[in-house]
């Protein structure tokens, strides 16, 4: 290839050759390291080397992954009137002069907030489009221009239509100012997404992790990350995305993972399970361990050699009073009893004029009687048995929830055959969160220095506790869609949501920009939204593929659900095929009969393999290129009430990036028509 010095798009594509040449050579600099005369421990040279091989990884140059995006002119009199370019990671020169600059960094944050009303000292901004690698194409904006007019970007509209096959991307070329801000919003604050479904509130939850890795690389090392989404099958579809931004430590679960102190083999009735999860239960917890505690009827003697110590219970009953009082955990408080009888023995011998050090008040807090008075006053307490009692037990449980839940709400939570043993109880997910706020009143539970909760409507608020206490030091993002909110105790407002959580004091944010459904079927399913989260906005659609929808009323349902499947395939990119959870084996046969291969959520799609059957109950926070649903009204009756039932078929709905078909025998919900 010639290169002229003329063309732009040569000296673009000559900056990226150049680049690459600059990040092979950080590579080799870093292959080259020899730490042999480093260090001579060989723990001290283990560490280096593994740091060493994840730097060579992270310095890797991935073919189809462009080394920049974008460009950045400043205007002369900021930043020396430089030029930069916007890329993933950080590229240098020999001379130590940079070739690429990282997305996150300070002089990028105007290539996604500079407009032509607020330029941000920026002169042009060009963005770059690829093919398979190769740099194609670049579209620029001069800010500061006055005769040029404001268009809609092709690239990000090319971005946005992109077919989705594989796992979630990362979206670093065309982050959105509204979306900008919330990713580069500050460690030390809570921040809360309000968003409908495709406004890119995972993304951008994810982009904020990897911006705050970035600005608070050592803190964050130390004290950990960690992203919540609802269930495996979509922590599989996200995972790629930060690995891919660089960042390899961020751990991953879902809230059930988190509270896996038992093993969870039951289910509850909703209604019981919506007041294991309702936020009375941590008081009632709280009473019921803390009625542990009984105060001292009898004297203490402390024999040390040829003397006897005595200390009277009333003193005792003092000191037991006095822990009780002070907001610390059960078994910090067990921890300090000891002691502190111990340092009341000291004062008797400093009175009787012995001159104790440190190492006698330690001997007399391991003394037999000493130990004896801790382990009647302040027993150990096992967390889970703790709630199994309460769960078995109805006068134990009645003595703590008093005042506190109703007689009903008491009846509900009873086992109707209480089970021998914490290995033998069915635990269900809920009571495993109820084993988790009992394990904290004991024990404090250790704090991230962030944490991302997706999904989080969905949520109890004994959930949001348990979520809250692994960021009790740290910050949060919370990203949600009340109107997708389909478990029995989804969450009404985020205000209650954050008090839960511990950050009563969160920003709310709202998104409203949808970059997934289409116009026409954002439009469809928003019917759905006044019956069921009135007061919710409608998703503004930024997609300029009008997008296709597709009702098909058929009397052979199955086949008819099939044969629309086979048109998808015809199509480019993923599809999903949607149905309610019962109808799931009936469709996995059919499209066995009919030979077409599916996956499971979770599964990756590959170009072979582009069909996915999703129950319902699993499609919350995935997209497909075409979306075929099957029977909405099956997937409105398959849950406890009409509410849930419509939010779960919204969520089904709006998984559709290009095109949505709906098969139906049974007439459509009325709220649809
Ligand atoms: N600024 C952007 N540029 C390009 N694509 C974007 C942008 N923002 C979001 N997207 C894309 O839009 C799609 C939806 O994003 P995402 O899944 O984060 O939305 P969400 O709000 O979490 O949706 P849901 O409520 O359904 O879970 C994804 O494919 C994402 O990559």
């Amino acid at each position: 290839m010639s290169v002229s010095a003329t063309d732009p798009l040569d000296r673009e594509r000559a900056h990226l050759t150049a680049s690459r040449a600059a990040l092979r050579a950080m590579r080799e600099d870093v292959e080259a390291l020899d730490i042999k005369d480093v260090t001579a421990n060989w723990v001290n040279s283990l560490v280096l080397q593994r740091q060493i091989d994840d730097r060579i990884k992270a310095l890797a140059d991935l073919a189809h992954t462009p080394l920049f995006f974008g460009r950045l002119d400043y205007l002369p009199p900021t930043q020396h009137g430089q030029r930069f370019y916007i890329g993933r990671r950080h590229v240098h020169d020999a001379a130590g002069d940079p070739m690429v600059i990282d997305w996150r960094a300070p002089v990028s944050q105007p290539f996604y907030r500079a407009s032509r009303k607020d330029p941000q000292d920026v002169r042009l901004r060009r963005r770059f489009g690829y093919t398979g690698g190769e740099l194609t194409a670049y579209e620029d904006e001069h800010l500061t221009d006055p005769s040029e007019a404001e268009r809609t970007s092709k690239l990000l509209q090319a971005e946005i239509e992109r077919p989705r096959v594989g796992p979630m991307r990362d979206i670093v070329a065309t982050i959105q100012p509204e979306q900008d801000a919330i990713v580069r919003s500050g460690l030390s604050g809570t921040v809360c997404v309000q968003g409908g479904p495709g406004t890119g509130k995972t993304a951008v939850g994810l982009h904020r992790v990897a911006y705050l890795l970035y600005a608070h690389r050592e803190r964050l090392a130390r004290t950990g990350t960690l992203v919540i989404g609802p269930n495996r099958s979509f922590l599989h579809y996200i995972e790629q995305v930060l690995p891919a931004l660089g960042e390899l430590e961020v751990q991953q679960a879902t809230v059930d993972d988190l509270v896996a102190h038992v093993e969870v083999r039951g289910e509850d009735p909703a209604a019981t399970a919506v007041v294991k999860g309702d936020a009375r239960m941590a008081q009632v917890l709280r009473r019921a361990l803390r009625s542990h505690v009984t105060l001292p009827t009898e004297p203490l003697m402390v024999v040390r050699g040829s003397r006897r110590w005595r200390v009277p219970a009333y003193e005792l009953e003092e000191i037991v009073r006095e822990l009780l009082d002070r907001d610390i955990r059960y078994g910090a408080a067990r921890d300090a009893l000891p002691q502190r009888i111990a340092h009341t023995v000291l004062v008797r011998m400093e009175q009787a004029g012995e001159a104790p050090d440190d190492r006698v008040q330690d001997a007399v807090a391991r003394n037999a009687a000493v130990k004896a008075v801790v382990k009647e006053c302040w027993p150990q307490v096992d967390p889970a048995k703790l709630v199994l009692r309460l769960l078995s037990d109805a006068d134990f449980l009645a003595e703590h929830a008093a005042g506190i839940l109703t007689d009903d709400e008491q009846r509900l939570l009873l086992w109707t055959k209480p089970p021998r043993s914490v290995k033998s109880a069915k635990w269900s997910a809920a009571d495993a969160v109820l084993i988790d706020e009992a394990k904290d009143l004991v024990e404090r539970t250790h704090s991230l220095g962030h944490v991302v909760l997706d999904e989080a409507q969905d949520l109890s608020p004994m959930q949001y506790r348990a979520v809250g206490r692994r960021c009790t030091t740290g910050s949060a993002t919370v990203l949600g869609d009340l109107a997708q909110g389909t478990t029995p105790w989804a969450t009404e407002s985020w205000t209650q949501a954050l008090g839960h959580l511990g950050k009563p004091d969160a920003a709310v944010e709202e998104l409203t920009a949808g970059f997934r459904v289409p116009k026409e079927v954002i439009a469809y399913a928003s019917r759905l939204l006044p019956h069921m989260s009135p007061g919710l906005a409608e998703v503004r659609s930024v997609r300029e593929n009008p997008g296709s929808l597709t009702i098909r009323h058929s009397t052979s349902l199955d086949e008819d659900v099939v044969a629309a499947c086979r048109e998808a395939l015809a199509r480019e990119g993923s599809i999903g095929l949607i149905a309610a959870d019962t109808r799931v084996a009936a469709l996995a046969k059919a499209l066995e009969a009919a030979g077409l291969p599916y996956l499971s959520p979770g599964e990756e799609t590959t170009a072979d393999a582009r069909l996915t059957l999703v129950p319902a109950s699993l499609a919350k926070g995935l997209e497909y290129d075409y979306v075929v649903l099957d029977d909405p009204s099956a997937v409105v009756a398959a849950e406890p009430d009409e509410r849930t039932g419509l939010r779960r078929l919204y969520v089904a709905l709006t998984r559709a990036v290009s095109g949505l078909t709906i098969v139906h025998d049974a007439p459509l919900p009325e709220q649809l028509t």
